[in-house]
C-alpha cells in the first residue's frame, strides 16, 4: 500500500492557455495509505484524468506522481503495482472463476498454497464461493463484473486499487449490496482504495473522503459530514444533498445583511467580510418559522409534495425559488400560503466568489 501524492496539472491539447485548455488544472492532493477515496463529480470534469494519472495509463503534461515519496511520474501501472477495475469486466471467459481471480497471483508468481488461501477469502468475501468452479463465459454481466471487483482485490501486495465506475453495469438491488461490501472489504483488507463515479450516494456511502471535482479543479475533500454541513465551495452545495443547497444573493455591512430588499441582522458572534455575499442553506435547514421572527424572509408557497419519508414545500421570493425538506408531522402549508422562511442559523453558510467564508 502506498500514500500518494500528486502536484501536477493535465492538459491533452498542447500549449494550454486558458483554464478551459486543462482536463485537470494545476492541483496538490495527497491520498493517505490504507484510505477509501471517491473521486465525485459531473461527467467531463476530470475524474478518470486523474484516476489514470495516477495508475500510470496516463503521464501528466506538468508535475509529479509521488507513491511513498518516489516518484514514479514515468513508471507504468505494472511498475507502480496498481490494480484497476473498469466499467466493463475485464476477465477471461475460457477459464473458470477461481483461474480468473488466481490470474493476478499467478502472474506474480505467488505459491500456489497461498494463492488458493486468497482465491477463498476474496470468493467468500464477494459471495462467490459456489460458482468458483464455473466457467466465466456462463455467468450474467453482473456476476462477471464481480469477478472482476474480485481480480482487483485478490492482492495484498499493491500499491492501490482504483476503480473507475465498476458498479455501471451492475443491477441496482445488488450495486447497493457490492457498495457496503465494497466498504467491508476496505475494513478487513486495509486496502488504499480509490473510486471514480458522478453518483453522489455512491460516493458517500463507499468512501471515508470524497473528493468533489468540477471543471478540473477538485473544491473540496472530506467525509460525507463536511461535505453536508459545511460546503467549502458553492458547487459542493449544489452537487451534494437531494436536492441541493439553496443559494440567495446577499450584501454585508456592519451587522446588516440585505436580502432581497430585506435587513436582517447577523447575530453576534458570525464574523462576516464586507459587501457582495451567496448565503446559501440545505433544504433540510430551512425551517417555516412564525412571522416576524429574527433572521426570515416572507415566502409564498408554490407546492408541496408529500415524498413519503418527508415533505417537499417549495416557496418563492421574488425570482427565487427555495425548497424545504419538512417532516413528514410537520404542519403543512398550502399552496398560495405565505411563509416566514428561516434563513438566518447556525447551518447558514455564506461564501463570497463561491467560496466559503463563514
Ligand atoms: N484522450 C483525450 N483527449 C482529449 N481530451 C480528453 C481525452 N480524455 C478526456 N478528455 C477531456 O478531458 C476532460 C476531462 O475528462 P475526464 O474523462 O477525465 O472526465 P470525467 O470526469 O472522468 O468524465 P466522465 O465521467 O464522462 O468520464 C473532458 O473535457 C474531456 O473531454
Amino acid at each position: 500500500m502506498a500514500r500518494i501524492e500528486l502536484d501536477l496539472a493535465h492538459a491533452y491539447k498542447a500549449n494550454p492557455q486558458r483554464d478551459e485548455d486543462y482536463a485537470l488544472l494545476p492541483l496538490k492532493m495527497t491520498f493517505e495509505d490504507g484510505g477509501a477515496y471517491a473521486l465525485l463529480g459531473p461527467s467531463g470534469c476530470g475524474k478518470t484524468t486523474m484516476l489514470n494519472i495516477m495508475s500510470g495509463l496516463l503521464q501528466p503534461s506538468q508535475g509529479s506522481v509521488m507513491f511513498d515519496g518516489r516518484d514514479v511520474t514515468r513508471l507504468s501501472p505494472q511498475q507502480r503495482n496498481i490494480a484497476q477495475v473498469f466499467q466493463f469486466p475485464v476477465i477471461y471467459d475460457t477459464m473458470t472463476v477461481a483461474q480468473n481471480l488466481a490470474f493476478p497471483l499467478k502472474n506474480r508468481k505467488v505459491p500456489a498454497a497461498e494463492i488458493q488461501k486468497r482465491v477463498g477469502r476474496i470468493a467468500e468475501m464477494l459471495e462467490m464461493s459456489h460458482q468458483l468452479d464455473m466457467r466465466a463465459a456462463g455467468l450474467s454481466a453482473d456476476q462477471k463484473q464481480k469477478i472482476s471487483l474480485g481480480r482487483g482485490l485478490v492482492r495484498s501486495d499493491v500499491s492501490a486499487v482504483l476503480f473507475d465506475e465498476p458498479l455501471t453495469v451492475i443491477d441496482p438491488h445488488l450495486k447497493w449490496q457490492l457498495r457496503r461490501k465494497l466498504k467491508q472489504i476496505h475494513h478487513e483488507l486495509k486496502l488504499t482504495l480509490i473510486y471514480v463515479t458522478h453518483d453522489q450516494v455512491e460516493a458517500l456511502t463507499f468512501a471515508d473522503e470524497v473528493v468533489v471535482m468540477t471543471r478540473g479543479r477538485a473544491v473540496q475533500v472530506g467525509p460525507a459530514e463536511a461535505l453536508f454541513e459545511r460546503p467549502a465551495h458553492t458547487f459542493v452545495g449544489h452537487f451534494i444533498g437531494s436536492p441541493g443547497m439553496n443559494f440567495l444573493p446577499a450584501q454585508h455591512e456592519a451587522g446588516k445583511l440585505q436580502v432581497l430588499n430585506q435587513t436582517l441582522d447577523v447575530s453576534a458572534g458570525r464574523a462576516l467580510p464586507a459587501g457582495p455575499l451567496t448565503l446559501g442553506i440545505r433544504p433540510e435547514y430551512l425551517a417555516l418559522s412564525a412571522a416576524g421572527e429574527a433572521g426570515t424572509l416572507p415566502a409564498q408557497v408554490q407546492r408541496v409534495q408529500d415524498i413519503g419519508t418527508y415533505l417537499m414545500v417549495t416557496s418563492q421570493i421574488g425570482e427565487h425559488s427555495l425548497k424545504s425538506r419538512l417532516s413528514p408531522e410537520a404542519a403543512a402549508p398550502s399552496p398560495g400560503d405565505t411563509v416566514h422562511l428561516q434563513v438566518l442559523g447556525s447551518h447558514t453558510c455564506f461564501y463570497q466568489n463561491e467560496a466559503l467564508v463563514s
